[in-house]
């Protein structure tokens, strides 16, 4: 509406009757509205867009606030991603300014002299004089001679040097990038490059290096064994490690041949070698020597190279990822057939060779070849070589590609992973033999425990092993033995020694059997004397007595039955001699230890054998008393006898062992007349006593001593101790002797604590020998 000065009606508002109708408004004339519109459609809003108090308008600020935030927040993220990149870019840059991998050949050192060399050239020269070299130096003689590493130490490692035939060279940026890349990649099949020293006239590289020299080296050298897996194993780490390098910025090896895969100390195979385009463009063609100045060694270098790259240069390294594949399938056929890539055309140059590589076509190329067994060996390895020297570039498989091949074909192990299952193969073989050897050591322990055990008695053999010093222990009552061969020294002079050892042996092997049964200890055996003893170490009461009487009757029962080995007809007797007091035993010596037993009584019992007479059993008085206690015994007395250095004693011949029966009468021993040991004796007895038939009145009659060098104590004559000399004549005229009873002396026999008088004996005895009867025998004291 215009101002006009003028009231007019303008509007006409029609209220309807109905007063809930909205009221009717017409206008006369168009009216404007503040901003010149005119209209009800354009009339302006009745609240304001943000309320009468903006009450509206709060919540839409918070709406920009809300939106304004993410904003400005990505463009802050945008802003720092920007920077981030800059300065990164800016860092990189100035890393690789700052070009870690420059080497200061000052810090090379010499891994022989440790002399810092500060030229390559001076490095060259020293290992060139020494052969400071790698495995190359176990006489691999390759078409360039021996072939070596050249190695020194920078910074605590050992490097492969590599002389760049450079005179200067200008750090372009892509030089400064390559090495920067080169320097930063890392990977368990890829040599690490360690550096570069870009001095003029003193260009070289360094290169992680590995002990165990080329693939080459390796694959040549006859003493390393290598199996199925191992094989497949190194060709899969070249796959790896081609992979690494053709997912780098560096793109391809370009220089791939097993030369250039050498073997690290975890036998583990890396690429060395590769890139440095860059760095070695323009690169002279130096002859290192008189080797590779042949056109030789110049085209079998060519081996790894592909057709195509042959047709563009024989003298320049080209490269491409299927160049590098093609190679791959070359190293492939040289580690399954450990031989060179064409060993198998002898007949042809490697000129003539590569020659016939160029002139190749897509139906008909020149390859090496794979023997049929190498194929039906490795099936799947072997079709891969083959597809990666396909003549054309692009029908060979990638290297994602054959690194799948290589996975189906491999055992999912690694050569470490070999040698850890071939160690735990060795760690569970040896837990076997430590189980073994433990077993053997137990078997040895009781072994060698039971000898100790056979020389030394339980107790003392137990002490010593402890360290524990022995005591001598006294015992108040034991009983000893003590045995002899008659005749033994003329014997022995009728034999070889070795026959003496060996009789000795089988009688004393017979005895220990016979001792075991009884509560009896052996001493020892001495020559042909064989000692024994009961009541220690182990006391016994007062059974020693009779544990070494019937074990004295056992032994001699077994001598009757004794063949010489080698004089089977000769018949072996031993005299005993038994005696009974108080002892001293204990260990002697530190060396060889020997449980002794000390005292007279060892003495006395000594001199009852060598008083004895052959075949019987001599006992002493305090023997024989405790034997009569038990009744259970024939014994004869021999009456008083001189024994030296004893003067006279009572003795007494052990005859028999009887038992009682029951009804406690006693009951002589049945023995049939074949094997009875007192068979000879019993005849003996029985003649003394058939001789000697007066009876005398002396409750004691004794049986003569019949051993014309045993004095009996009324006999003045001198008493000849040493018996052998008589020992013949013992022998021959035993019987004899016997039969020559001393009537001066009078015979007994005393059983069961009585003493029977020769008659009684007789027909004692008779009764015995007379049979298999067991016939008790009652005799009255
Ligand atoms: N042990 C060991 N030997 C190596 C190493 N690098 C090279 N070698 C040995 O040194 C020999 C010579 O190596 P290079 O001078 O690289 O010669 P090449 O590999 O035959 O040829 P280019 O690499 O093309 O120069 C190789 O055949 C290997 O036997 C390494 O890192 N360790
Ligand atoms: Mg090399």
């Amino acid at each position: 509406m215009q101002p006009n000065g003028r009231y007019e009606i303008s509007y006409q508002v029609m209220t309807p009757t109905n007063s809930t109708q909205m009221p009717n408004v017409t206008s006369s004339k168009p009216f404007y509205w503040a901003d010149g519109s005119t209209g009800f459609d354009n009339a302006p809003d009745d609240v304001p867009m943000c309320g009468f108090s903006n009450e509206k308008c709060k919540e839409d600020e918070y709406r920009t606030i809300k939106i304004a935030i993410p904003s400005v927040g990505a463009a802050i993220l945008a802003l720092l991603f920007i920077i981030s990149v800059l300065v990164t870019r800016k860092m990189k840059r100035l890393r690789i300014q700052s070009m870690p991998w420059k080497l200061n050949p000052e810090e090379l050192i010499d891994s022989q002299t440790n002399i810092p060399r500060s030229t390559f050239q001076s490095i060259m020269s020293i290992h060139d004089n020494d052969s400071q070299v790698t495995l190359t130096q176990k006489g691999l003689f390759s078409d360039k001679g021996y072939t070596f590493a050249k190695v020194a130490n920078y910074r605590g490692s050992q490097v492969a040097v590599k002389a760049i035939h450079k005179d200067v060279i200008h750090m372009t940026k892509d030089i400064l990038i390559e090495l920067h890349t080169m320097h930063s990649m890392k990977h368990v099949h890829v040599c690490y490059f360690v550096g570069a020293s870009v001095e003029p006239n003193n260009i070289f590289v360094c290169w992680e290096y590995c002990s165990k020299g080329s693939l080459q080296d390796v694959l040549w050298n006859d003493n390393i064994k290598l199996d199925k897996n191992f094989k497949i194993s190194l060709a899969f780490d070249v796959i790896k490690g081609l992979e690494y390098i053709h997912n780098t910025s560096i793109g391809y090896h370009g220089n791939l041949k097993s030369s250039n895969c050498v073997i690290d100390s975890y036998l583990s195979c890396k690429l060395t070698d590769f890139g440095l385009r860059h760095f070695r463009k323009g690169e002279a063609q130096v002859l290192e020597d008189e080797f590779t100045n042949t056109e030789h060694v110049k085209y079998k270098e060519l081996f790894w190279t592909p057709p195509e790259d042959l047709a563009i240069s024989l003298d320049e390294k080209t490269g491409t990822k299927p160049s590098d594949m093609y190679a791959c399938g070359i190293i492939i056929k040289e580690i399954l057939c450990r031989n060179g890539p064409y060993t198998e055309f002898e007949e042809l140059t490697p000129k003539e060779i590569i020659n016939k590589i160029r002139e190749g076509s897509d139906k008909e190329f020149f390859r090496p070849l794979l023997p049929v067994e190498v194929r039906k060996e490795f099936p799947k390895c072997s079709s891969l070589a083959i597809k990666l020297w396909n003549e054309l570039p692009e029908t060979r498989p990638t290297v994602a590609e054959a690194h799948k091949i290589m996975k189906r074909c491999s055992s999912n192990t690694t050569v470490v992973d070999n040698m850890i299952n071939t160690l735990e193969k060795y760690a569970n073989n040896l837990e076997d033999i430590v189980i073994d050897r433990t077993k053997q050591l137990a078997e040895e322990k009781t072994r060698s425990e039971a000898l100790l055990y056979r020389m030394l008695p339980r107790d003392v053999a137990e002490d010593l092993k402890k360290g524990i010093s022995v005591k001598a222990e006294s015992f108040d009552s034991v009983t000893i033995y003590f045995s002899d061969i008659v005749s033994f020294t003329s014997l022995c002079a009728r034999s070889t020694p070795y026959q003496v050892v060996d009789m000795l042996n089988a009688l004393y092997t017979i005895f220990d059997a016979k001792i075991s049964k009884h509560d009896v200890y052996k001493v020892e055996t001495i020559g042909d004397a064989y000692m024994l003893v009961s009541g220690l170490p182990k006391k016994n009461g007062e059974k020693h007595a009779q544990e070494i009487a019937n074990c004295a009757l056992e032994i001699r029962n077994a001598v009757l039955d004794f063949k010489v080995p080698h004089v089977p007809e000769y018949s072996l007797k031993i005299r005993i001699g038994l005696h009974t007091g108080p002892a001293v035993a204990g260990v002697v010596g530190l060396t060889m230890p020997r449980y002794c037993l000390f005292g007279d009584t060892v003495n006395t019992a000594s001199r009852m054998e060598s008083n004895s007479l052959p075949m019987m059993i001599n006992m002493s008085e305090s023997t024989f008393q405790l034997l009569q206690q038990t009744g259970s015994y024939l014994i004869q007395s021999r009456g008083q006898i001189d024994v030296k250095g004893k003067g006279c004693m009572n003795l007494y011949f052990l005859n028999e062992k009887v038992r009682r029966n029951n009804n406690s009468s006693i009951e002589t021993r049945v023995i049939s007349t074949q094997d009875d040991p007192a068979r000879n004796h019993k005849k003996t007895i029985k003649h003394s006593i058939g001789e000697n038939t007066r009876h005398t009145p002396n409750k004691y009659r004794s049986i003569p001593n019949n051993d014309d060098n045993i004095p009996n104590c009324d006999d003045k004559t001198p008493y000849n101790h040493d018996n052998t000399q008589n020992d013949d004549d013992n022998i021959r005229n035993y019987d004899d002797k016997t039969l020559k009873n001393d009537d001066t002396r009078s015979n007994h026999c005393q059983l069961n604590g009585g003493v029977v008088d020769g008659g009684d004996v007789e027909e004692l005895l008779s009764s015995i020998s007379d049979g298999e009867r067991s016939t008790p025998v009652v005799v009255e004291i």
